[in-house]
Protein backbone atom coordinates (compact mmCIF):
# COMPACT_ATOMS: atom_id res chain seq x y z
CA UNK A 1 0.00 0.00 0.00
CA UNK A 2 0.86 3.24 -0.93
CA UNK A 3 1.95 6.00 1.92
CA UNK A 4 -1.88 6.12 3.65
CA UNK A 5 -4.34 8.62 2.17
CA UNK A 6 -5.52 11.11 4.79
CA UNK A 7 -9.40 12.01 5.46
CA UNK A 8 -10.42 15.22 6.52
CA UNK A 9 -13.67 15.59 7.40
CA UNK A 10 -15.50 18.93 6.25
CA UNK A 11 -18.27 19.82 8.79
CA UNK A 12 -20.07 22.67 7.40
CA UNK A 13 -23.54 21.07 6.63
CA UNK A 14 -23.37 20.29 10.20
CA UNK A 15 -23.58 23.84 11.05
CA UNK A 16 -26.15 24.23 8.42
CA UNK A 17 -28.53 21.40 9.92
CA UNK A 18 -27.94 24.00 12.87
CA UNK A 19 -28.90 27.23 11.31
CA UNK A 20 -31.98 26.06 10.44
CA UNK A 21 -33.62 26.67 13.26
CA UNK A 22 -31.15 29.05 14.79
CA UNK A 23 -30.11 26.76 18.15
CA UNK A 24 -27.32 25.35 18.80
CA UNK A 25 -27.79 21.79 17.98
CA UNK A 26 -26.52 20.15 16.03
CA UNK A 27 -23.19 21.30 17.08
CA UNK A 28 -20.28 20.81 14.82
CA UNK A 29 -17.93 20.73 17.50
CA UNK A 30 -19.61 17.57 18.39
CA UNK A 31 -19.16 16.31 14.89
CA UNK A 32 -15.95 16.75 14.58
CA UNK A 33 -14.84 15.19 18.40
CA UNK A 34 -16.83 12.01 17.13
CA UNK A 35 -14.95 12.39 13.83
CA UNK A 36 -11.60 12.10 15.81
CA UNK A 37 -12.68 9.31 17.59
CA UNK A 38 -13.76 7.69 14.74
CA UNK A 39 -10.21 7.74 12.77
CA UNK A 40 -10.38 11.13 10.65
CA UNK A 41 -7.34 12.51 10.05
CA UNK A 42 -8.44 16.53 10.28
CA UNK A 43 -11.00 18.86 9.84
CA UNK A 44 -12.37 21.11 7.45
CA UNK A 45 -14.43 24.39 8.14
CA UNK A 46 -15.40 26.75 5.54
CA UNK A 47 -15.84 29.95 7.16
CA UNK A 48 -18.22 31.86 4.58
CA UNK A 49 -18.37 35.07 4.87
CA UNK A 50 -21.96 34.98 4.27
CA UNK A 51 -21.85 32.40 7.56
CA UNK A 52 -24.11 30.31 6.32
CA UNK A 53 -23.24 27.95 8.41
CA UNK A 54 -19.85 27.83 10.60
CA UNK A 55 -19.61 30.66 12.44
CA UNK A 56 -16.98 32.53 13.72
CA UNK A 57 -17.29 30.69 17.40
CA UNK A 58 -17.63 27.72 15.88
CA UNK A 59 -13.99 28.47 14.90
CA UNK A 60 -13.13 29.64 18.11
CA UNK A 61 -14.71 25.96 19.67
CA UNK A 62 -12.91 23.88 17.15
CA UNK A 63 -9.74 25.66 17.95
CA UNK A 64 -10.08 24.94 21.39
CA UNK A 65 -11.15 21.58 21.18
CA UNK A 66 -9.35 19.86 18.54
CA UNK A 67 -6.49 17.28 18.38
CA UNK A 68 -6.47 16.79 15.23
CA UNK A 69 -5.29 19.53 12.56
CA UNK A 70 -8.19 22.31 11.69
CA UNK A 71 -8.09 23.07 7.91
CA UNK A 72 -9.89 26.70 8.16
CA UNK A 73 -11.17 27.54 4.45
CA UNK A 74 -11.63 30.74 3.88
CA UNK A 75 -11.73 33.11 0.70
CA UNK A 76 -9.01 35.68 0.14
CA UNK A 77 -10.34 38.80 1.92
CA UNK A 78 -8.55 41.07 4.69
CA UNK A 79 -11.65 39.73 6.87
CA UNK A 80 -10.69 36.15 6.97
CA UNK A 81 -7.06 36.60 7.21
CA UNK A 82 -7.18 38.69 10.20
CA UNK A 83 -9.26 35.88 11.56
CA UNK A 84 -6.62 32.93 10.46
CA UNK A 85 -3.73 35.04 11.78
CA UNK A 86 -5.87 35.25 14.94
CA UNK A 87 -5.99 31.40 15.39
CA UNK A 88 -3.39 30.06 13.77
CA UNK A 89 -4.54 26.86 12.45
CA UNK A 90 -2.49 23.67 11.22
CA UNK A 91 -4.12 24.97 7.76
CA UNK A 92 -5.83 27.57 5.53
CA UNK A 93 -6.96 26.35 2.08
CA UNK A 94 -8.05 29.69 0.17
CA UNK A 95 -11.39 28.79 -2.11
CA UNK A 96 -13.61 31.11 -4.48
CA UNK A 97 -16.53 32.53 -2.85
CA UNK A 98 -19.48 34.03 -4.61
CA UNK A 99 -22.34 34.77 -2.12
CA UNK A 100 -25.22 34.04 -4.46
CA UNK A 101 -23.56 30.36 -5.14
CA UNK A 102 -25.30 27.42 -3.47
CA UNK A 103 -21.64 25.68 -3.07
CA UNK A 104 -17.77 26.23 -4.49
CA UNK A 105 -18.96 26.28 -8.05
CA UNK A 106 -15.04 26.90 -9.66
CA UNK A 107 -11.79 26.86 -8.71
CA UNK A 108 -9.48 30.03 -7.48
CA UNK A 109 -8.52 32.09 -10.27
CA UNK A 110 -5.01 32.38 -8.74
CA UNK A 111 -3.14 33.24 -11.73
CA UNK A 112 -5.31 35.96 -12.49
CA UNK A 113 -4.95 37.48 -9.34
CA UNK A 114 -1.24 35.94 -8.84
CA UNK A 115 0.52 39.38 -7.19
CA UNK A 116 -2.76 40.09 -4.89
CA UNK A 117 -2.81 36.31 -3.66
CA UNK A 118 1.19 36.07 -3.41
CA UNK A 119 0.90 39.04 -0.32
CA UNK A 120 -2.24 37.67 0.64
CA UNK A 121 -0.73 34.24 1.54
CA UNK A 122 2.68 35.28 2.74
CA UNK A 123 1.93 36.09 6.30
CA UNK A 124 -0.17 33.17 6.95
CA UNK A 125 2.88 30.84 6.05
CA UNK A 126 4.70 32.63 8.19
CA UNK A 127 2.23 32.49 10.99
CA UNK A 128 3.02 28.72 10.47
CA UNK A 129 -0.18 27.96 9.16
CA UNK A 130 0.59 25.22 5.89
CA UNK A 131 -1.26 27.18 2.53
CA UNK A 132 -3.67 25.50 0.30
CA UNK A 133 -4.80 26.67 -2.47
CA UNK A 134 -8.60 25.45 -3.83
CA UNK A 135 -8.54 24.77 -7.81
CA UNK A 136 -9.55 23.79 -10.87
CA UNK A 137 -7.20 20.50 -12.51
CA UNK A 138 -5.61 23.82 -14.97
CA UNK A 139 -1.73 23.81 -15.76
CA UNK A 140 -1.99 27.74 -15.33
CA UNK A 141 -3.41 27.78 -11.94
CA UNK A 142 -1.28 24.85 -10.81
CA UNK A 143 1.93 26.74 -11.94
CA UNK A 144 0.93 29.87 -10.57
CA UNK A 145 0.38 28.58 -7.16
CA UNK A 146 3.71 27.06 -7.11
CA UNK A 147 5.02 29.75 -8.36
CA UNK A 148 3.34 32.49 -5.69
CA UNK A 149 4.12 30.13 -2.68
CA UNK A 150 1.29 27.89 -2.16
CA UNK A 151 2.56 24.15 -0.11
CA UNK A 152 -0.37 22.78 -1.19
CA UNK A 153 -2.96 22.77 -3.92
CA UNK A 154 -6.57 21.11 -3.10
CA UNK A 155 -7.98 19.73 -6.53
CA UNK A 156 -11.42 20.08 -7.26
CA UNK A 157 -13.32 17.58 -8.00
CA UNK A 158 -16.99 19.12 -8.04
CA UNK A 159 -17.30 18.39 -11.91
CA UNK A 160 -15.97 15.25 -12.26
CA UNK A 161 -18.38 14.33 -9.57
CA UNK A 162 -21.50 16.15 -10.98
CA UNK A 163 -20.56 14.76 -14.74
CA UNK A 164 -20.78 11.21 -12.37
CA UNK A 165 -24.26 12.03 -11.09
CA UNK A 166 -25.62 13.16 -14.84
CA UNK A 167 -24.36 9.64 -16.83
CA UNK A 168 -22.01 11.79 -18.55
CA UNK A 169 -19.34 9.25 -18.50
CA UNK A 170 -17.06 10.51 -21.03
CA UNK A 171 -17.39 13.93 -19.59
CA UNK A 172 -16.11 12.59 -16.24
CA UNK A 173 -13.32 10.58 -17.67
CA UNK A 174 -11.80 13.11 -19.63
CA UNK A 175 -11.88 15.71 -16.30
CA UNK A 176 -10.45 13.00 -13.96
CA UNK A 177 -7.59 12.69 -16.91
CA UNK A 178 -7.23 15.93 -15.95
CA UNK A 179 -7.34 15.53 -12.50
CA UNK A 180 -4.25 12.75 -12.71
CA UNK A 181 -2.24 14.58 -15.00
CA UNK A 182 -2.66 17.62 -12.88
CA UNK A 183 -1.87 16.17 -9.63
CA UNK A 184 1.39 14.62 -11.44
CA UNK A 185 2.58 18.12 -12.46
CA UNK A 186 1.39 19.89 -9.16
CA UNK A 187 3.98 17.09 -7.25
CA UNK A 188 6.65 17.72 -9.53
CA UNK A 189 6.42 21.65 -8.87
CA UNK A 190 6.95 20.52 -5.23
CA UNK A 191 3.30 21.11 -4.66
CA UNK A 192 1.37 18.87 -1.76
CA UNK A 193 -1.57 17.45 -3.75
CA UNK A 194 -5.29 17.19 -1.67
CA UNK A 195 -8.86 17.01 -3.29
CA UNK A 196 -12.05 17.68 -2.77
CA UNK A 197 -15.98 18.63 -3.55
CA UNK A 198 -18.36 16.21 -3.54
CA UNK A 199 -16.70 12.94 -3.56
CA UNK A 200 -18.94 10.42 -2.48
CA UNK A 201 -18.35 6.37 -1.81
CA UNK A 202 -18.41 5.93 -5.65
CA UNK A 203 -16.74 8.82 -7.11
CA UNK A 204 -13.73 8.44 -4.53
CA UNK A 205 -11.89 5.12 -5.68
CA UNK A 206 -10.33 6.54 -9.16
CA UNK A 207 -9.44 9.95 -6.80
CA UNK A 208 -7.78 7.78 -3.93
CA UNK A 209 -5.64 5.69 -6.95
CA UNK A 210 -4.05 8.77 -7.71
CA UNK A 211 -0.19 8.03 -6.12
CA UNK A 212 0.02 12.16 -5.97
CA UNK A 213 -3.24 12.89 -3.74
CA UNK A 214 -2.17 12.58 -0.42
CA UNK A 215 -5.52 13.81 1.27
CA UNK A 216 -8.98 13.79 0.31
CA UNK A 217 -11.73 16.23 2.31
CA UNK A 218 -15.12 15.58 2.25
CA UNK A 219 -18.15 17.02 3.96
CA UNK A 220 -21.44 17.26 2.44
CA UNK A 221 -21.77 13.67 1.37
CA UNK A 222 -20.56 11.94 4.24
CA UNK A 223 -22.40 14.73 7.09
CA UNK A 224 -26.07 13.22 4.25
CA UNK A 225 -25.19 9.63 5.24
CA UNK A 226 -24.41 10.02 8.86
CA UNK A 227 -27.84 10.61 8.97
CA UNK A 228 -28.81 7.38 7.99
CA UNK A 229 -25.82 5.11 9.37
CA UNK A 230 -24.14 7.41 12.13
CA UNK A 231 -20.77 9.50 11.52
CA UNK A 232 -18.55 6.86 12.77
CA UNK A 233 -20.05 4.32 10.39
CA UNK A 234 -20.39 6.38 7.14
CA UNK A 235 -16.54 7.25 7.58
CA UNK A 236 -15.28 3.94 8.49
CA UNK A 237 -17.09 2.70 4.90
CA UNK A 238 -15.44 6.08 3.10
CA UNK A 239 -12.03 4.28 4.96
CA UNK A 240 -12.69 1.12 3.32
CA UNK A 241 -13.13 2.48 -0.12
CA UNK A 242 -10.17 4.58 0.17
CA UNK A 243 -7.76 1.75 1.68
CA UNK A 244 -9.33 -0.47 -1.30
CA UNK A 245 -8.58 2.31 -3.90
CA UNK A 246 -5.40 2.60 -2.59
CA UNK A 247 -3.68 -1.23 -2.66
C1 LIG B 1 -14.07 24.23 -1.24
C2 LIG B 1 -15.09 23.17 -1.13
O1 LIG B 1 -15.39 22.46 -2.05
C3 LIG B 1 -15.78 22.97 0.15
O2 LIG B 1 -14.87 22.69 1.12
C4 LIG B 1 -16.59 24.18 0.51
O3 LIG B 1 -16.76 24.24 1.89
C5 LIG B 1 -17.92 24.07 -0.23
O4 LIG B 1 -18.76 25.06 0.25
P1 LIG B 1 -20.01 24.62 1.15
O5 LIG B 1 -19.47 23.77 2.26
O6 LIG B 1 -20.59 25.93 1.59
O7 LIG B 1 -20.90 23.81 0.24
N1 LIG C 1 -12.69 21.14 -0.01
C1 LIG C 1 -13.70 20.12 -0.16
C2 LIG C 1 -14.36 19.88 1.15
O1 LIG C 1 -13.86 20.27 2.18
C3 LIG C 1 -15.61 19.11 1.21
O2 LIG C 1 -16.41 19.32 0.07
P1 LIG C 1 -17.81 18.54 0.04
O3 LIG C 1 -17.49 17.08 0.24
O4 LIG C 1 -18.64 19.09 1.16
O5 LIG C 1 -18.38 18.82 -1.32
Amino acid sequence: MTDRLRLGLNIDHVATVRNARGGATPDPLRAALMAEQAGADGITAHLREDRRHISDADIEALMGALTLPLNFEMAATEEMQAIALRHKPHAVCIVPERREERTTEGGLEVAADDNRLAAFIAPLREAGCRVSLFVAADEVQIRAAARIGAQVVELHTGAYCDFTAEGRAEDATAELERIRKMAALAQDLGLEVHAGHGLNYDTVPPIAEIPQVVELNIGHFLIGEAIFRGLPDAMAEMRRVMDAARG
